[in-house]
């Protein structure tokens, strides 16, 4: 061999690892370079105490930056609905791929949609977000709180996985990591975001660096190609929103953006945690670059505060 393998970083879990190799395979074609996984155990895997107790899902990526930092991977690929919208000084996103399907999924007993569940069935999510549109959509509902990866809580739904003592009625969980994982079968009904609107960065992935491999070499030319415009346009605006909201991946809010030819369009929802209070806002640029997808984020972020979204949920505005 001429050159190093590139070294490419990921957390442990099954569909960390699905997500990686499928990142690492591309790059690897792309840039004409061997590749090497390298596993990073975060303290989010290790303790299993619950994520706000323990600062958060930035805790699943923190320890993938160090790594990336002390030069212990070249790149590392994360779920970039994980990610905080913060920049991380020295790493930058090289690229992000075409986006997966970006909805939530129903996977409920009997294959029963939303609207079959009955009166005071037990739907099992641990997202804020989830849970207070789950509740706006059918306040009957007694939303459950779960953690744990996704074949555990696919475990906990009566009959879905054989030998699994399922006591919930349902679940929801995100469609691309169940697509990724081989696990579709398993869905009910995908949530249409009328009703459900995604995490923002919802199906997308983030392939993280050192800065200055960005710019230049042959891993950076890999990276390059393998960004998707759109990916990164949508996710921009998604992530300019909920930063400039200055709220994490934790809160109840909701975003998409979608692309056409020649409008960027982004739309939002911010919840009461108890969904009896809901908020949604559209808005749309002509500006089609990364700038505008930013601005887009905080114009319609902007909007929401005017419109007192902070008395929904705890958002720590400025
Ligand atoms: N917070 C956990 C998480 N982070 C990314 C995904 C997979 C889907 C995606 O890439 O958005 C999941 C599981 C889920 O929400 O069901």
């Amino acid at each position: 061999m001429a050159h190093d393998p590139v070294l490419v970083g990921t957390r442990g879990s099954a569909l960390a690892v699905t997500q990686t190799t499928t990142v690492a395979n591309a790059l690897s074609e792309l840039g004409g370079f061997d590749v090497e996984l390298v596993r990073v155990r975060t303290e989010g895997d290790i303790n299993r105490a619950a994520l706000s107790q323990i600062g958060g899902t930035g805790v699943f990526v923190a320890a993938l930056r160090d790594s990336l930092l002390a030069g212990d991977c070249d790149v590392a690929v994360h779920s970039l609905k994980d990610l905080p919208t913060g920049a991380a000084d020295g790493l930058t996103i090289g690229a992000i791929p075409a986006r997966a399907d970006v909805r939530d999924a129903l996977c409920a007993r009997d294959g029963l949609t939303l609207a079959q569940l009955p009166e005071g069935a037990k739907v099992g999510t641990g997202s804020p977000r989830r849970a207070a549109q789950l509740r706006a959509a059918r306040p009957d509902l007694d939303v459950v709180d779960i953690r744990g990866n996704v074949d555990t809580r696919l475990g906990r739904v009566a009959g879905l996985i054989e030998g699994a003592p399922g006591d919930l009625d349902a679940v929801v969980l995100a469609a691309a990591g169940l697509a990724r994982l081989g696990r579709l079968e398993m869905v009910s009904e995908f949530l249409d975001p009328s009703l459900m609107l995604p995490a923002p960065g919802q199906g997308a992935l983030a392939v993280e660096c050192r800065s200055p491999d960005a710019a230049e070499g042959r891993l950076s030319r890999a990276l390059a190609a393998y960004d998707n415009n759109a990916a990164r346009l949508t996710v921009t605006a998604e992530r300019a929103l909920l930063n400039r909201l200055e709220a994490g991946c934790t809160a109840p809010i909701g975003a998409l953006a979608s692309l056409t030819e020649t409008r960027l369009h982004l739309e939002t929802v911010v919840c009461s945690d108890d969904g009896t209070r809901v908020m949604r806002r559209s808005a749309a640029t002509a500006v089609l670059d990364e700038d505008g997808a930013r601005a887009l984020g905080v114009r319609l972020a902007e909007d929401l505060l005017a419109a007192g979204a902070a008395s929904l949920t705890d958002l720590a505005v400025s």
